[in-house]
């Protein structure tokens, strides 16, 4: 029998409860019995859902309250030394993952911790934090293990789970060294972790689990063959261990390739590979693996909002079928539905006003039904659920000749594109001299990111202008009150190169998503991002296209109220590529370049409204390199081209910025090269000038705004420190060439911290000039 199977549902409740939960938890607003309580019931909810929906074998251990990876590294003792004094329990756990500040009381000295480093996890935008490992780290198992505990909770509601963990490799090699283990090789630790696992697993034995799901989701990146070696090592050694279980060993994201080695003799029962992200690899996964061992199927995107073509899944289930016979295949989605909204359930508005479009979504409820679906036509003939299987070609078919997905324009528009249209006039020295001579600015320019503080007014006004309680004359009036205020403000800093600050703008994607056409919202499409945080990505179904200014009034508006240049804000293509749902039926590169098309008319625009300075910004053009270095050239050229093409369309005097964060770029230098922008904007403060080493051995010549303080704290940075940043940079980048701004926009810090902050960063600029005058 093909057994129906999943690899993680989402935590986030269907109404995002769990998001609710915690937050009143932080607020004191629940106790943490009353935390428990209701995670037990979400949990019970979520199980009985997936039965529901025709799963065989249900994942345990897959909830969280903060962070998964978080859950791992407390239950296996990986605490680094600054959260050991406090006492055990949810406000610990959480403390690791965002910090913890107290004030001082008559009984208790001040607490003031930093929180663990947080990482994007892979390519998605969900957020784990980073286990850190000490040289005598010692590992034991957490008394009432997580892992444990949830399979019993399942079990005494009469469902069998398999628990989902995630495996020793992926774990080590995933987090760091810590601060005082500076040298460590995370991989010497395996001896001292494997014993603690080995526990676990006769935990779970004993508990009468059989399969375990071990997440080991490295093996889809390039790893040595020294690690392939310790695979090998670690799961025959494990499996020797815990002859009761059947790990079934889960990878996705991307293909397994030659990693898969380690496999046939390891003594593992099973295989999880993406076949969404990676069909081609099939073939070479069954040639691969050993005579009587599993392969899971991951066949419904787990990462996306689109029903799965159940024919063609089902043609690509029947090979590995006919390869392996039923009781050696699952079906399951590509990776856990972590990464997919809960339900679509509550989806009402699509539902009644889009009801085309609504039929063409499966979120994770729906995505179980389909794994149903496809093992139940394995199992029992494609006739025994004809009826879905019919209504499922039905929606694939209304989605393929929609009229609303193509529009005839957008097409002929990308098919006329030409290289000039990748290219400016002449080249950055060139570019420098006129850009000088035409809008002079004094050395060392300062300006900001672009967003100032998103305030409960804003907020507030945007929340009453959506409910329809305000009208949009009254609303744009708001607006402008807001702008003409940031622009004062900024005046009186005396920054250089102003902003207008962004009050209108929600989300940095969204705000153009609602503009352009081929983009639609959902109203409870959210997703985890971090910690208690969800996202709700737009979605982008059809051709994308500008009709009408996004930004042109706001803008033309700020630089009325002002002499100094005011900076246009975009957000480019490649970011709003990455933060949105896409569609799956023409390559992501070809989104990306409509939308890079509708920036480049934008950017015209603001050019023809004597706009001079022109930021594009880009914070996740890293987040989108794919996971194998192989297949870096191939997105960079595409990714960068469809920065260019949105960018280069102007004048030599018009200078273009870009804006990036959240990342390390060295790997992805020449791209940066290649972007040709005037003037890049970075997120630095934390590094230690480890990124601008970079920036000067490749002989970036370009001018550069490293920024001088991290904007994620309501900390205020004193001129000092800011100075002492400036002048190490200036050990890297010519002095001509260098910007003064913060690291990233201001949006969520308070107007408070933001004025006396940028006071300071003001005076850093003006002690500069002074020194070289
Ligand atoms: C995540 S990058 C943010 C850039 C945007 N212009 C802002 O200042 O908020
Ligand atoms: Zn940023």
């Amino acid at each position: 029998m093909v057994q129906a199977t999943n690899l993680g549902f989402p935590r986030i409740g269907g109404q995002r409860e769990t998001k609710k939960l915690v937050e009143n938890f932080w607020a004191g607003k629940i106790t943490e019995q009353a935390l428990d309580e209701a995670a037990v019931k979400l949990r019970a909810e979520n199980w009985k859902l997936q039965q529901a929906q025709g799963l065989s074998q249900i994942p345990s251990g897959d909830f969280s309250f903060y962070d998964h990876v978080l859950d791992h590294s407390v239950m296996f003792n990986v605490i680094p030394q600054r959260f050991r004094h406090l006492a055990e329990g949810h406000e610990r756990n959480f403390a690791i993952g965002r910090g913890i500040q107290k004030p001082a009381t008559e009984t208790q000295e001040k607490v003031d911790i930093e929180a663990q480093e947080m990482k994007k996890w892979f390519d998605t935008n969900y957020h784990y934090i980073v286990p850190e490992f000490e040289t005598n780290q010692t590992f034991h198992l957490s008394a009432n293990a997580k892992t444990v505990q949830e399979f019993n909770e399942a079990k005494a509601l009469g469902i069998h789970t398999r628990p989902v963990i995630l495996g020793p490799l992926s774990f080590l090699l995933l987090g760091k060294a810590a601060k005082n283990s500076a040298g460590l090789d995370l991989i010497t630790l395996l001896p001292k972790l494997l014993p603690v696992y080995e526990e676990l697993f006769a935990q779970l034995a004993a508990a009468g689990a059989d399969w375990v799901q071990i997440d080991e989701p490295i093996l889809a990146l390039d790893i040595s063959a020294a690690v392939v070696a310790h695979f090998h090592t670690t799961y025959t050694h494990l499996t020797a261990a815990a002859p009761k279980l059947k790990f079934l060993i889960a990878t996705y994201f991307g293909r397994i390739g030659n990693n898969v080695s380690f496999i046939k003799d390891s003594g593992v029962a099973g295989l999880h590979i993406d076949l969404v992200r990676a069909p081609e690899q099939l073939e070479h996964v069954i040639a691969n693996i050993g005579q009587t061992q599993v392969l899971s199927l991951g066949l419904i995107d787990g990462r996306n909002i689109w029903k799965t073509n159940l024919a063609a899944a089902l043609k690509l289930a029947e090979t590995a079928v006919a390869a392996l016979g039923s009781d050696r295949v699952f079906v399951a989605p590509s990776c856990s539905l972590l990464h997919a909204p809960v339900t679509l359930r509550f989806e009402k508005r699509l539902a009644s006003k889009n009801p085309e479009l609504f039929d063409w979504l499966a979120y994770s409820e729906e995505k179980c039904k389909e794994v149903h679906v496809i093992a139940h036509a394995l199992n029992h003939g494609t006739d025994s659920v004809k009826a879905e299987l019919a209504d499922n070609a039905r929606s694939i078919e209304a989605r393929r000749v929609s009229s609303h997905t193509t529009n005839a324009a957008v097409r002929q528009r990308l098919e006329a594109i030409v290289p000039d249209q990748l290219r400016r006039r002449n080249v950055f020295p060139t570019r420098q001299v006129k850009q000088h001579e035409a809008n002079p600015l004094p050395a060392f320019p300062t300006t900001t990111i672009g967003s100032f503080p998103q305030t409960k007014e804003i907020r507030l006004a945007r929340a009453k202008f959506t409910k329809g309680e305000i009208d949009a004359a009254a609303y744009h009036d708001f607006i402008k009150k807001e702008i003409a205020f940031c622009v004062k403000e900024q005046e009186e800093l005396k920054i250089d190169v102003l902003v207008h600050g962004e009050a209108e703008r929600n989300d940095m994607v969204a705000y153009f998503g609602e503009r352009l056409e081929g983009y639609i919202f959902s109203e409870n499409g959210w997703i985890a991002s971090y910690g208690s945080r969800c996202v709700r990505p737009p979605i982008i179904f059809g051709d994308v296209h500008r009709v009408n200014p996004m930004t042109i009034t706001e803008t033309v508006y700020a630089q009325s109220l002002t002499s100094k240049p005011m900076k246009g804000m975009l957000t480019g293509p490649v970011t709003c590529l990455q933060w949105s749902f896409v569609r799956d039926d023409i390559p992501r590169s070809v989104v990306c370049t409509q939308l890079a098309l509708a920036i480049r008319d934008e950017v015209a625009d603001l050019e023809k409204a004597g706009i001079v300075h022109i930021q594009v910004d880009e914070p996740a053009i890293r987040e989108g390199l794919p996971l194998r270095s192989v297949d870096f050239d191939f997105y960079l050229q595409w990714a960068v081209d469809a920065f260019l093409l949105s960018t280069t369309g102007v004048k030599d005097t018009t200078i273009i910025h870009t804006h990036m964060c959240y990342s390390d770029f060295q790997d992805i230098f020449q791209a940066i090269v290649r972007m040709d922008a005037d003037v890049l904007t970075i997120e630095n403060s934390k590094s230690d000038m480890r990124i601008l080493g970079a920036f000067s051995t490749h002989g970036y010549n370009a001018e550069i705004g490293p920024g001088v303080f991290d904007i994620h704290s309501p900390r205020v940075p004193s001129t000092h420190e800011m100075k002492e940043r400036a002048d190490a940079m200036l050990k890297y980048i010519p002095s001509r060439n260098l910007w003064i701004n913060p690291d990233c926009g201001l949006k969520t810090r308070g107007w408070k911290e933001v004025r006396e902050s940028l006071t300071n960063m003001v005076a850093v600029a003006e002690a500069l000039r002074a020194a070289s005058a």
